[in-house]
């Protein structure tokens, strides 16, 4: 996440973040939410290699055991049967995870919410991007849990030639101001939207510009949930 804070320990308790197996250790690569006590909803492009995944549940800094966490082995990875991982631009940038055992829901481990199918937000939604990707473009990881406040950007303004044109497709949604964004490592993870006063997962992050991750006119483009609820309720039954 460029620009915004670091979160209050657990204020995002369907935040995970996905590691895989790195010799003897593991290591984050994206986010994920929690959204059934063994289901995890995440970008495809996170999963679309074969690795030892882990989910990790109920952490804020990911560098030290806080004794918050829960780590979770993945029995089955269900990546959308439309993804084309050589196409970001094609949509259908998302995936659900198996866990191996149900999470424990407690104040730091709790389900997001999903939206209602083909809900769409108005423009300028108030919507919090979290992740522990890079803080800048080029930058590192964060050790700790961050967010920001990343405004939707209406589909007529993000299809517009001087933003991203016609990479937008009706299944994506943007989010961006000047100076936020999503960075490489947010992948996957929830864009959070005020709706009614309680938190709704409306986006799964997805891509940033190549030239940049707070790029000018090159919002955060995510996954737009609404239009996947089927898809999804299909694989979780
Ligand atoms: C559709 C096309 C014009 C296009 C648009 C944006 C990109 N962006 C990118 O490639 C930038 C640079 C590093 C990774 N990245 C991304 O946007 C990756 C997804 C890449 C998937 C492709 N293998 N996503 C993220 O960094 C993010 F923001 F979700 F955390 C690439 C191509």
């Amino acid at each position: 996440v460029v620009g915004g804070e670091v979160a209050r320990a657990h204020s995002w308790p369907w935040q995970i973040s996905l590691q895989f197996k790195s010799g003897s250790s593991f290591r984050h690569t994206c986010g994920g939410t929690l959204i059934r006590k063994g289901w995890v909803m995440t970008a495809a492009h996170c999963v679309d290699s074969s690795r030892t995944w882990r989910v990790v549940l109920g952490d804020h800094n990911i560098n030290v055991h806080e004794g918050s966490e829960q780590y979770m082995s993945v029995s089955q990875v269900h990546i959308h049967p439309n993804w084309n991982s050589n196409s970001i631009a094609g949509g259908w940038d998302i995936a659900l995870l198996r866990l191996t055992s149900d999470a424990v829901l407690n104040n730091n481990v709790q389900l997001g919410s999903l939206p209602p199918t083909g809900q769409i937000l108005p423009n300028r939604n108030p919507c919090y991007i979290t992740g522990w990707g890079r803080t800048k473009t080029g930058g590192q990881i964060s050790a700790e849990l961050k967010q920001a406040t990343l405004p939707s950007v209406d589909h007529r303004t993000c299809t517009s030639s001087s933003w991203w044109g016609s990479t937008i497709k009706e299944s994506m949604v943007c989010a961006g101001g000047a100076s936020e964004s999503g960075c490489q490592g947010d992948s996957g993870g929830p864009l959070n939207c005020s709706v009614g006063g309680r938190w709704v997962v409306h986006g799964v992050t997805s891509f940033v510009s190549s030239a940049g991750c707070n790029a000018i006119r090159r919002p955060t483009v995510f996954t737009r949930v609404s239009a996947y609820i089927g898809w999804m309720n299909g694989i979780m039954g």
